[in-house]
């Protein structure tokens, strides 16, 4: 068989195939005797049946299943039939005597109940030949039936519908009682084949031979080559138009120029016998060159040509073509040359020129365009970058079109600006030396102190210093740079809570871009003049956040009460409350007092603002307001994480502690930690080891610790990932599995004992796939292991030897010893 189209190959799985395969079936035609009998009831009656042609076998195991069990089944086919039990297998020509032969050796004195031919011959040459042969083939059989048959059996072949479908049929209804054709459900529409059966034998005493003569039962016996392609006879499509109108002989003779004007010579190469050089032209073709004398003979009998001559054909056809066209050819070639000459000539030497000119000023100008593409790119990376703070501007490597001119930046003494953090700079785009200047809104009010005491200026330098060695670590460490980004985020964010609004206005910026501004001496000055819409600086307004201040203003002014709606809040970390100070103790009000004169001197130096809040404003501590309330909120969505949380928790709960102890705790070294003036590298150090020590439970700890198993045991995306595909693949089998085993039980064409057997056997086969596990257990004892299976263990399980191991070891020291000791001698 040839090599089928993927896709045909593909269409022609059908259910039938499926089903054959499941059942065990060698061809998915065995279902089309199981058809044939379900209708005629032949198989069960019989004790003896010849299937001619019979390869693979799928009829052959049908017959061998629905037969009694003793009886005679003899298969025959041209090529060998894998052994079936009870089977018996010939590899013969069923056109042959010595198949005959063959066949009566076997049967001996018995005859046959039912004859079977499924043949089909090696086709593809043409649809005639093929039903031809398959006719053929069919009254072969025939006569092999009416030889070996019983009288009463049935003989039971497979025809093309084709001219001589009724002459074999008539032939059947000679020597058969009844004669029906049929096309089992399993036989597939596109196929021409169709079934007869024919019953009750008459086993006449004489047939007259005419009734299995190919010549005498079908009309026109040879058919000569129809294909419609000599050169290519295996790859014709098949074609059922039968013979031309009116043409009922085979030979037939065309004109040589018949063939050289056809639109298709290979038609007529297929259809001719003989071509004739019948008139005066036609001869003197024969004098052409290439009509050599192997031409002339191809030409007197196409009939007996292969692929190679019909080429030759075709080849001369095509000379003799060239040659007729020649002279009009000649022609054609001196105006052409002609006309070339005039239009070289047209051709303008000047606008060749120009054209070439054109060429180069264009290709320069794309050059120049690439060139200032790449630098606009390359500056816009390095603002972008530095502005990510990612580079500073000493790490950019430049060449004389560069954005920066450090030498000039350093004159003016803006590189150590740079190094400070002020990165607001603006390109003049126009510029073309790309000039760099500094925006700095404070350069006419800020001038450089040049008499800095010498501290003031080590402090200077140590910030710098510290600032260049956090840049640096930066660059090495991501997680540095997201930690110090985060920072900035909440410093942003405080600015904001506290009632400073982020727009441009020029004090705010100077706010927002000074992250440390109380540390800083440089900008002290800064923040000291920073003026809070309202009544009090910034820094005052810290101050007076706190909780202790809460009804100072209330008494005074109730106008303008920082208690009030519109005035500052105070909050204690635990609850709104506590904040509600009336048993103030001695040392509170002493701290108040000291306090309070602290503002005082404050708000001598500045004006004071009071910063309107909104009424719904979440109120802040004056350290760490906002870390509250983020971890308020977490602890809401994700409830307590930390021990220390739920140890004070669990002491609330249960009434260990009370609102007042827990206000006194908040009163501790680290309740009023002054940051002020702290240079930015101790407050780092700071904030990473001077942390409050609070106290923490055993029962705290274990709660967290089994929150975290829990969550540790929850299965990582991956994990479940490749849990769903498994059920997924798990869900698909079975799908697959239902829709076979559905297909098994609406099948008619088994037993219902039959199905359950088929469906059982799908089932185990389905989980036979699935991998056992194997335990491996170390031999010990008496038996080592060789007697039975090892106490307490189940399912599979492979014994292995402790020793191995360390006899492995033992022998490799050996070695080594012993090439030591060999290696000393030497
Ligand atoms: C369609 S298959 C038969 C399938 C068969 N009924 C089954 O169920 O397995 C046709 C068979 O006819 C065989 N055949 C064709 N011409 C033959 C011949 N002259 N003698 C014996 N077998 C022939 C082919 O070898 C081929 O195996």
């Amino acid at each position: 068989m040839g090599k089928k189209d993927k896709k045909t190959a593909k269409g022609r799985l059908d259910k039938y195939y499926h089903l054959a395969k499941e059942q065990g079936y060698r061809a998915r035609s065995a279902f089309k005797l199981i058809q044939l009998n379900k209708k005629y009831n032949f198989l069960e009656k019989s004790r003896c049946l010849i299937d001619l042609c019979a390869a693979p076998g799928g009829w052959l195991q049908v017959a061998s299943k629905y037969m009694p069990v003793s009886s005679l089944i003899i298969g025959v086919d041209l090529v060998p039939i894998k052994p079936i039990p009870k089977v018996i297998t010939l590899q013969e020509d069923i056109t042959t005597d010595k198949c005959r032969a063959r066949l009566r050796n076997e049967l001996k004195s018995w005859k046959a109940d039912v004859f079977l031919h499924d043949g089909a011959p090696n086709v593809g040459i043409s649809w005639a030949q093929d039903a031809f042969s398959q006719s053929e083939l069919t009254l072969k059989a025939l006569k092999l039936a009416v030889e070996f048959l019983n009288e009463g059996g049935t003989f039971i072949t497979k025809i093309f519908r084709s001219k001589d479908y009724n002459n074999l049929i008539w032939v059947f209804n000679q020597l058969f009682k009844k004669v029906e054709a049929t096309k089992p459900a399993s036989s597939r529409n596109v196929s021409a084949e169709i079934y007869v059966i024919c019953r009750d034998y008459l086993a006449p005493k004489k047939i007259d031979p005419k009734f299995l003569d190919s010549r005498s039962v079908f009309q026109d016996v040879d058919i000569g080559p129809t294909s419609k392609s000599v050169l290519e006879p295996g790859k014709n499509k098949r074609n059922r138009e039968g013979y031309e109108d009116g043409v009922y002989t085979l030979y037939k003779e065309s004109s040589i120029f018949e063939f050289i004007n056809s639109d298709d010579p290979v038609k007529i190469l297929g259809s001719t016998s003989k071509l004739k050089f019948d008139t005066d032209e036609a001869h003197k073709l024969l004098n052409h060159e290439s009509t050599t004398e192997e031409i002339k003979a191809c030409c007197e009998d196409l009939k007996v040509l292969g692929k190679r001559e019909f080429k030759s054909l075709l080849k001369w056809r095509k000379n003799i073509i060239e040659s007729l066209k020649e002279p009009a050819k000649e022609d054609v070639k001196e105006t052409t040359e002609e006309e070339k000459i005039n239009e070289n000539e047209k051709i303008d030497e000047d606008e060749a020129i120009q054209e070439e000119l054109d060429r180069l000023v264009q290709e320069e100008q794309t050059r120049r365009k690439q060139l200032r593409r790449k630098i606009n790119e390359k500056r816009q990376k390095n603002v972008t970058r530095m502005q990510l703070k990612m580079i500073s501007p000493t790490d950019i490597v430049l060449d004389d079109n560069s954005l920066f001119d450090l030498k000039k930046v350093d004159k003016n003494g803006i590189l150590s600006k740079m190094r400070k953090g002020n990165m607001d700079i603006i390109l003049d785009q126009d510029d073309e030396k790309n000039e760099y200047m500094f925006i700095d809104q404070h350069e006419d009010t800020e001038s450089v102190n040049e008499n800095d005491d010498d501290i003031t200026h080590l402090e200077k330098e140590l910030d710098e210093l510290y600032e260049q060695y956090q840049e640096r670590k930066a660059e090495r460490d991501a997680k540095y740079r997201v930690k110090k980004l985060r920072a900035q985020e909440n410093d942003q964010d405080d600015v904001q809570s506290n009632g400073f609004k982020d727009d441009s206005d020029t004090e705010e910026n100077v706010m927002s871009q000074s992250d440390e501004y109380s540390s800083s001496s440089d900008n002290k000055k800064d923040v000291e003049n920073i003026k809070i819409p309202g009544d009090l600086s910034k820094k005052a307004a810290v101050f007076f956040d706190q909780p202790l201040f809460k009804d100072f203003g209330q008494e005074n002014d109730p106008e303008q009460s920082i208690n009030g709606d519109n005035g500052l809040k105070c909050k204690m970390k635990t609850d709104e409350k506590v904040v509600d100070t009336k048993s103030q103790d001695v040392e509170g009000e002493d701290k108040s007092r000291s306090l309070k004169r602290k503002a005082d001197e404050i708000d001598q130096e500045d004006e004071v603002e009071i910063v309107p809040l909104e009424k719904n404003d979440e109120l802040w501590d004056a350290n760490e307001s906002d870390e509250d309330e983020k971890k308020m909120i977490r602890a809401r969505e994700n409830g307590l994480i930390t021990a220390e949380a739920v140890t004070l928790a669990q002491q609330l709960v249960n009434r260990r502690k009370t609102k007042q102890e827990l206000i006194d705790d908040g009163f501790r070294r680290y309740t009023f930690n002054d940051r002020e003036g702290l240079p930015e590298w101790f407050l780092d150090d700071e904030r990473k080891h001077n942390k409050p020590n609070l106290p923490i439970t055993k029962e705290a700890v274990e709660a967290i610790r089994e929150r975290m198993k829990a969550l540790n045991a929850r299965p990582i995306k991956k994990v479940a990932e490749a849990k769903a595909k498994k059920k997924f693949r798990a869900f698909k089998k079975l799908a697959k599995l239902q829709k076979k085993t559905n297909a098994i039980a609406e099948t008619s064409e088994m037993t219902e004992g039959e199905k359950a057997q088929t469906i059982s056997k799908l089932i185990s086969k389905s989980q036979k796939k699935m991998k056992k596990e194997v335990k491996l257990v170390v031999a010990k004892g008496l038996s080592k292991g060789k007697k039975g299976r090892p106490k307490g263990v189940k399912g599979r399980y492979k014994m292995v030897d402790a020793r191995m191991k360390k006899e492995a070891r033992a022998m490799k020291r050996v070695d080594q010893k012993g090439k030591s000791k060999k290696r000393q001698k030497r």
